[in-house]
């Protein structure tokens, strides 16, 4: 049988129950009656009436008049459907939904918002728009949820979904303005979808915990105003009555009409204050402060260097229109990166726009933050910091700065580019190479990527700049995606430092195989250094768990055959292990290279070089600055402060002393260890140590002083550091590049690891097992899987750590692929399912 749809209007009482129905068609106009429409074949969703007829009959728009004896307040008018001639009714896929005027006679668009609930489980759910409530998508709402409220963000509107339940409508918005910018909400989906992360915990790294939950607020302090100045008269009895009240008027009147209670002497005048609030004199008003995180320093203004002509260049590039790629600024350490930052920037606010910058971590680059904040002195009030020290109040404060306009440049760390602006003129990104805008929790995003995707929302120029690009970077230059802009030359026109590479193999001759942490070249050169009043800096880039065999004599380090990475020592099993594909070997007692005995495990810490610097340079001021000694709040800042002021002549330091300092006086940087970050489980161990010895080697003559870099390593041959001591990306890159492509690596390839986590051993590895074996079934042709085996740190916070490795050359298929998989394998309750796309970590 036939069925054709009735389009009607239907009136509900206050409990939702059809008390009348119309139809809007004149010609069927019989059918209105509740008779003649068959209501066994209704769908009555929440909100959605769906009546069918046995008749055809035309839709018509027109609006019907309300029958006249039904009470209005009882009355909700309710939209109507017109499904064409259809056999299947249950087909609402072409299903047009007209807005009707409601009985106020306004329009009243039906439609529903698709509502992420706050909360652990990442739940999702429908709810009515009330009609007026102005409800946009990433606004935050108070719902009802079983039989509690609840509030949630909004990811969605439309139209209703056809449901077998009824909808209920959200109860009220939280903020008037959604907190979440269109732009940013798309970046959040895409985010879920790419990292396969609960777009619940998505929105939390959008929108700060203190930001969302409604219960921080705006700090106020009390201000005392005049309100209605005493004559004379009344003024001289005053002083001689009330003396106090006396000082106080007249220490307002002097300063403007105004002053903060505090200033006035707080509780200790509150009494006088609280008379002449009483005789009307006088008012108390509360006044928002804003509650600055760098309120203790002083930022001096710092004018627009003029540019040299690479700069220049770069600056022209970077703010021409017609450009639309992202740009990768490749400049040598002290090429004046910063400037061109600085400017471009300037040039964004000239136009009326804003900027987000990032750099790798606030409290490791307080230089480049205390740069930026002087250039923009002027404006200091614009300017908003992001970082991980605020208090929760300071970050609401930022977070609202931001959101209303107030704060028109955003400096901050990775998450720092979900900072909610608008009209966005530029985004950059500093030292674009690092691993710290790698977010190691889920969801488990890439602050560089989501930068360049945030440009493109935003169609907004994206600077990616270092002087050591990650090769993911440089090779979409050379695919032609991105646009490559150099700086050849420090900007001052300084050389670059020289470096010495020591091959502290001869050195453990010397020592009979015991290792040195001072070469006798190093150590004569300190000597000298220290005696001219120069300042020296010593880098151990030291790795806690995972760790390779190595030969002290020759140098020979214990590889994997099939993926070209050093085999990872495990002590409980008493093997080496491959860390890309589960390749597992014996644990060899004499090298294989050279046959002798003293294969040993590499280590030792920057605490003991401490004390060995301090035995051989007594009357050295020194001072370490690693995770351990900088924990307080400020200490780097401090610290670094006085290395400046030349109040420490040696700075012992890890990763944390790599980045973006530029100290005049430091003409001597001392690499300990070279072979530290070389020969971990890792396919970009060799990037890294090229990136870092180029950093740190940076950090030598930057001043009028000729810089010079030893690099102590007992592999001396190895392309990084060779590269690295000759200064020449290029001839890395074009190397490693090739290394990449022959085994399949980023950036030729992406790579992904899933892992379980449990307290017991074998759930967590059957858990992984049983994923493995069902990513296997049905696999995408592009996707390799890798062999279950345990992490290199197997356990960690009482949880046993099992994973495996995950290569693609499609990104897509990859995390759909795991995506589909992971939906359909719940893990048991007390194992935990880790995933991460794009991984720069391999624990
Ligand atoms: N056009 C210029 N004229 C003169 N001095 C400049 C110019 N541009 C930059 N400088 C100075 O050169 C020094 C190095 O610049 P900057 O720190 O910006 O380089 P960078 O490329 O960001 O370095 P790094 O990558 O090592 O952090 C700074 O002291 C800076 O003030
Ligand atoms: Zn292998």
């Amino acid at each position: 049988m036939v069925f054709f749809a009735v389009p009607v209007l239907v009136y509900t009482d206050s409990d939702q129950e059809i008390v009348a129905a119309d139809a809007l068609s004149e010609k069927t106009a019989a059918s209105a009656d509740m008779d003649t429409v068959d209501t066994s074949r209704c769908f009555i969703g929440d909100e959605m009436y769906f009546y069918v007829c046995k008749k055809p009959c035309t839709p018509s728009t027109e609006k019907t008049d309300l029958p006249a004896n039904t009470p209005e307040h009882r009355l909700t008018v309710r939209y109507f459907l017109i499904t064409r001639e259809t056999t299947n009714h249950t087909n609402l896929d072409e299903t047009i939904i007209l807005h009707l005027p409601t009985p106020h006679g306004k329009l009243a668009p039906v439609q529903s918002a698709r509502v992420l609930i706050d909360g652990p489980s990442e739940l999702v759910f429908d709810y009515l728009i009330p009609e007026g409530m102005p409800v946009v998508t990433g606004c935050r709402v108070r719902i009802p949820l079983r039989n509690r409220d609840s509030t949630g963000t909004v990811l969605d509107i439309g139209e209703p979904p056809q449901t077998s339940f009824r909808l209920r409508a959200i109860s009220s918005l939280i903020d008037p303005e959604p907190l979440i910018t269109p732009h940013l909400m798309k970046l959040g989906k895409w985010i879920a979808d790419y990292y396969v992360a609960p777009l619940e915990m998505v929105m939390r790294s959008l929108l700060p915990e203190s930001v969302r939950q409604d219960t921080h607020s705006e700090k106020t302090r009390k201000v005392v105003a005049i309100k209605n100045f005493p004559n004379d008269e009344t003024l001289a009895k005053l002083a001689k009555r009330a003396p106090k009240q006396h000082i106080i008027l007249t220490l307002l009147k002097s300063s403007g009409g105004q002053m903060a209670l505090k200033d006035l002497g707080g509780g200790s005048v509150s009494s006088s204050v609280k008379s002449l609030v009483k005789n009307d004199y006088v008012e108390m008003i509360s006044e928002a402060v804003r509650r600055d995180p760098d309120a203790d320093q002083e930022f001096l203004e710092s004018k627009p260097l003029p540019l040299n002509e690479e700069q220049a260049e770069a600056l022209k590039i970077i703010t021409d229109p017609e450009q639309t790629k992202p740009i990768l600024l490749h400049g040598v350490t002290g090429s004046g990166k910063t400037e061109v930052y600085l400017q471009a920037v300037q040039h964004a606010l000239d136009e009326g726009k804003t900027a987000i910058v990032l750099i790798p971590e606030i409290s490791l680059t307080p230089q480049t933050v205390q740069r930026f904040k002087s250039r923009f002195a002027a404006m200091q009030d614009q300017v908003a910091v992001l970082h991980s020290h605020l208090s929760q109040g300071e970050r609401f404060d930022e977070w609202h700065r931001i959101r209303n306009g107030q704060a028109r440049i955003v400096i901050g760390a990775r998450s720092a580019i979900f900072a909610p602006l608008t009209n966005l003129g530029i985004i950059i990104v500093d030292e674009e190479h690092e691993n710290t805008y790698k977010q190691e929790t889920a969801p488990r995003y890439h602050g560089r990527d989501i930068a360049v995707l945030r440009a493109h929302f935003e169609k907004c120029p994206v600077v990616l700049g270092s002087a050591t690009p990650s090769l993911e970077s440089f090779q979409n230059t050379q695919s032609g995606k991105y646009q490559l802009i150099r700086l050849t030359a420090r900007a001052d026109a300084q050389t670059m430092p020289i470096i010495r590479v020591l091959d502290m193999r001869i050195e453990a001759q010397k020592q009979k195989g015991r290792i040195a942490i001072l070469s006798d070249r190093l150590r004569a050169s300190m000597e000298k250094k220290l005696e001219n009043g120069e300042q020296i800096i010593l880098f151990l880039n030291r790795r806690g768990f995972a760790r390779s065999l190595q030969c002290p004599p020759c140098g020979h380090v214990c590889e994997c055959q099939h993926c070209a990475i050093p085999l990872t020592y495990h002590r409980t099993e008493e093997r080496l292990i491959c860390h890309m594909c589960g390749y597992q070997s014996i644990t060899p007692r004499k090298c294989p290279s050279c046959g002798d005995e003293a294969i040993r495990l590499q280590g030792y810490g920057t605490q003991k070089v401490e004390e060995v610097i301090q035995k051989v340079f007594p009357q050295a001021r020194m001072a370490r600055i690693d995770a351990d000694t900088m924990r307080r709040k400020n200490a780097l800042r401090d610290t670094l402060n006085k290395f400046k002021a030349h109040k420490i002549d040696i700075i012992i330091g890890t990763q944390m002393i790599a980045k973006g300092l530029h100290f005049p006086n430091v003409t001597l940087v001392g690499i300990l260890n070279a072979d530290l970050g070389l020969h971990v489980p890792d396919f970009r161990a060799g990037e890294r140590t090229f990136q870092l010895l180029t950093q740190v080697a940076g950090r030598a003559g930057r001043g009028e002083l000729e810089g010079e870099v030893i690099v102590q390593t007992f592999t001396p041959h190895s392309p990084s550091i060779q590269y690295a001591r000759h200064h020449d990306f290029d001839g890395y890159a074009e190397q490693e590049l090739q290394f990449r492509n022959q085994f399949l690596y980023p950036p030729f390839a992406h790579c992904a690891l899933l892992g379980t986590r449990s307290t017991h051993e074998r759930r967590a590895e059957f858990t992984l097992e049983n994923l493995h074996k069902r990513l296997s079934k049905d696999c995408p042709g592009q996707i390799e899987i890798g062999e279950v085996m345990p992490s290199p740190l197997a356990k960690a916070h009482g949880q046993f750590r099992y994973q495996l490795m995950l290569k693609s050359t499609s990104a897509r298929a990859l995390h759909q692929h795991v995506q589909r998989t992971l939906a359909a394998t719940p893990p048991p309750d007390d194992v935990t399912i880790v995933f991460d796309m794009d991984c720069l970590s391999f624990f």
